[in-house]
């Protein structure tokens, strides 16, 4: 069964326009998926769908069997505790007050998940390459490569099953963002991945399967190395050829 379903799903923020337009997706265990696409294709709003934090206006999404309803506090502890993500920005996702023992073990917290929450945090960190001796320390004491490593850790620490990333690697300098993508490239192994980005090229490294967002429409999907290799449609055939471009 699928981790989380799209079900024919429209949005729109107003009343004129619609964002996303009959969108279908499932995210399979242990198949991470790519979601490319220009800037205002609608990724983000998918994803703030997918969180529940919008509802569609047609359509609906499914967590295994259930209708993803965001009113039912039951079925969101659940939800969440599955369903974790990583933003673009390591400078504001990350709370500055908080200890970097604090910010890893928030998710533990208000899922209400027992055990030994320290451990789990040092294990989370373990897992993105950060020591163990940090837990004390503020995110203005990080680069970014290291604070997105702190949001990654934050993520992961509850065990989800799926990881929905927003351009998590977009706002990093290239040698970080190259170290970034092969953590995730690692972490791919342990968590199903919802990948978010504009660029194809860190998208083909991570995910096995992609879905190509043309202005809220999806125009291309299925196995990554195969539509890469032979793209259907032209919108898919622009986003290739401005690769080069794009890491140049
Ligand atoms: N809160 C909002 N209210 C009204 N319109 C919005 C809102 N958020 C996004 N939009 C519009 O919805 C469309 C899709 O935006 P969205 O952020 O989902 O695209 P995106 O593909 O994630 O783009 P980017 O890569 O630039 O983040 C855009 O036209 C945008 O202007």
């Amino acid at each position: 069964m699928s981790i989380v379903s799209v079900e024919n799903v429209s949005f729109g923020y107003g009343r004129d326009r619609l964002v996303l337009n009959d969108v279908s997706l499932a995210v399979k265990p242990g198949v991470s998926i790519g979601l490319v696409g220009e800037s205002g294709s609608g990724k983000t709003t998918l994803l703030r769908l997918l969180l529940g934090l919008v509802k569609p206006s047609a359509g609906r999404i499914l967590f295994g069997d259930k209708v993803l309803d965001a009113g039912n506090r039951g079925f969101m502890r659940d939800y969440r505790r599955n369903m974790q993500a990583v933003f673009q920005d390591p400078y504001s996702s990350l709370d500055p007050r908080q200890t970097v023992l604090g910010i890893i073990s928030e998710p533990l917290e208000s899922l209400g998940i027992a055990g030994d929450h320290r451990q789990m945090v040092s294990a989370a960190l373990q897992a993105v390459g950060l020591e163990g001796n940090i837990l004390g320390r503020y995110p203005h004491e990080f680069s970014g490569g290291q604070r997105q490593r702190i949001a990654i850790a934050r993520a992961i620490v509850a065990r989800p099953q799926l990881v929905l990333a927003d351009e998590a690697v977009s706002a990093l300098d290239l040698s970080t963002k190259v170290r970034i993508v092969e953590l995730f490239k690692e972490l791919a192994a342990q968590v199903t991945l919802l990948f978010v980005s504009h660029d194809l090229g860190v998208v083909a490294a991570l995910c096995e399967e992609i879905v190509i967002l043309e202005r809220g429409r999806i125009v291309e999907s299925g196995r990554t190395r195969e539509i890469l290799k032979n793209p259907q449609h032209p919108y898919t055939r622009t986003l290739l050829a401005s690769v080069p471009r794009m890491s140049a």
